[in-house]
């Protein structure tokens, strides 16, 4: 389940818990320190609840560097999801207090000039004081609007920042640094889906989600003899066949140091069978090249491990599945596939 998925109403009652809060800081009233509140408020995020307490506590008061720590600790770096829809319900409400200020501006537009016609009309001689003290009212109240108009597309264009940035963590953190493939969250993510949506599909579907595991043969050879650096170069040459060979609707992820995984969609064994056989080929038949190194090249191989979903089973029971036979290839003397049928 998503960890807030707050009605506007709700997210509105926030807003109006977290302003007086927030504005009581030395931190200035920008969209990371409106996240922390809005967590604060919200009360979901027990941990950033304790932080903030403390830290109060402590200092009396919240500067830039703190609510800064504070929403990388316990908004962004937890969960860039919940940052996200922080940052859209925010913008949802600014938008909607944005309108209704620019409703407010029009009619007190309106209202002035309904009031200049009735100075006019009445000629200088009839426009009371009291009148000429209505009408510059008036033309305090529309400036006073225009200056919120003003500060409220101010924050939403913050706030728009805010959401890159919160889109760009949200990638960054679903992605392996070293080869660009998804990296282990993103494969759980992937996973935990696909076994989902392959249950509800019913027993009368015939193929299953398939998972190729894939570990580069004696890696730690490779690395001692040639040290870490061709390692790394030899771990994104793999990443690179399998992103390749990966079908549309699959997933290629590094899940642990020099190992892959192959997500496919609902395949039949065969299938599955043949591409692991081909990304094996592959590599095999591949030279990786060291750079600036004069001998010439450098052969790597790999094992693979292939296991058909068996609908009704855990993640973990799926994954150690297709580690078996990952395990038996390499048993078997490595540089091949086995396949571990349901
Ligand atoms: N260069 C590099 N090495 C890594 C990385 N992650 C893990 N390793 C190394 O990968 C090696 C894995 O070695 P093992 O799992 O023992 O594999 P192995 O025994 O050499 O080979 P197999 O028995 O064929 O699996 C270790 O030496 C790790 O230090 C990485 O990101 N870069």
């Amino acid at each position: 389940m998503a960890k807030y998925e707050h009605s506007i109403e709700r997210s509105t009652e926030y807003l109006r818990m977290a302003l007086p809060l927030m504005s009581k800081q030395a931190a200035a009233l920008h969209p990371v320190s409106y996240s922390v509140w809005y967590e604060y408020v919200a009360g979901e995020n027990t941990r950033l609840r304790a932080a903030v307490d403390r830290q109060l506590a402590q200092e009396g008061q919240l500067d830039e560097a703190s609510i800064h720590t504070l929403y990388r600790r316990h908004v962004a770096d937890v969960d860039p999801q919940t940052a996200q829809r922080v940052a859209d319900g925010f913008q949802r409400v600014l938008t909607g207090m944005a309108e209704s200020a620019a409703l407010a501006g029009d009619q007190t537009a309106r209202f002035g000039s309904s009031l200049s016609r009735l100075t006019a009309e009445l000629g200088e001689t009839e426009a009371t004081p009291a009148l000429q003290e209505v009408m510059s009212s008036t033309r305090d109240m529309q400036q006073a609007v225009a200056r919120l108009q003003q500060r409220l597309d101010e924050s939403r264009q913050e706030i728009s920042m805010l959401r890159d940035e919160v889109r760009r963590a949200r990638h960054d953190s679903l992605i392996d640094g070293l080869t660009g493939l998804a990296n282990r969250r993103a494969f759980d993510q992937r996973l935990a889906v696909c076994l989902a949506t392959s249950d509800a599909a019913g027993a009368h579907e015939q193929r299953q989600p398939c998972l190729l595991l894939t570990d580069i043969d004696h890696f730690k050879r490779i690395n001692d003899s040639y040290g870490h650096v061709f390692g790394d170069q030899v771990i994104r040459a793999v990443a690179q066949v399998l992103q390749r060979h990966v079908p549309q609707a699959g997933l290629a992820a590094r899940i642990g140091g020099e190992e892959f995984a192959l997500l496919l969609p609902p395949t039949s064994l065969e299938e599955a069978q043949a591409l692991a056989e081909k990304v094996r080929a592959t590599i095999a038949a591949s030279r990786i090249r060291r750079q600036g190194a004069n001998e010439a090249l450098e052969r790597v191989t790999v094992s693979l491990g292939v296991a058909p979903y068996c609908r009704g089973e855990s993640a973990r029971e799926f994954l150690d599945r297709a580690d078996q036979a990952l395990y038996a290839s390499k048993s078997a003397g490595r540089d091949r596939v086995t396949v571990l049928a349901a």
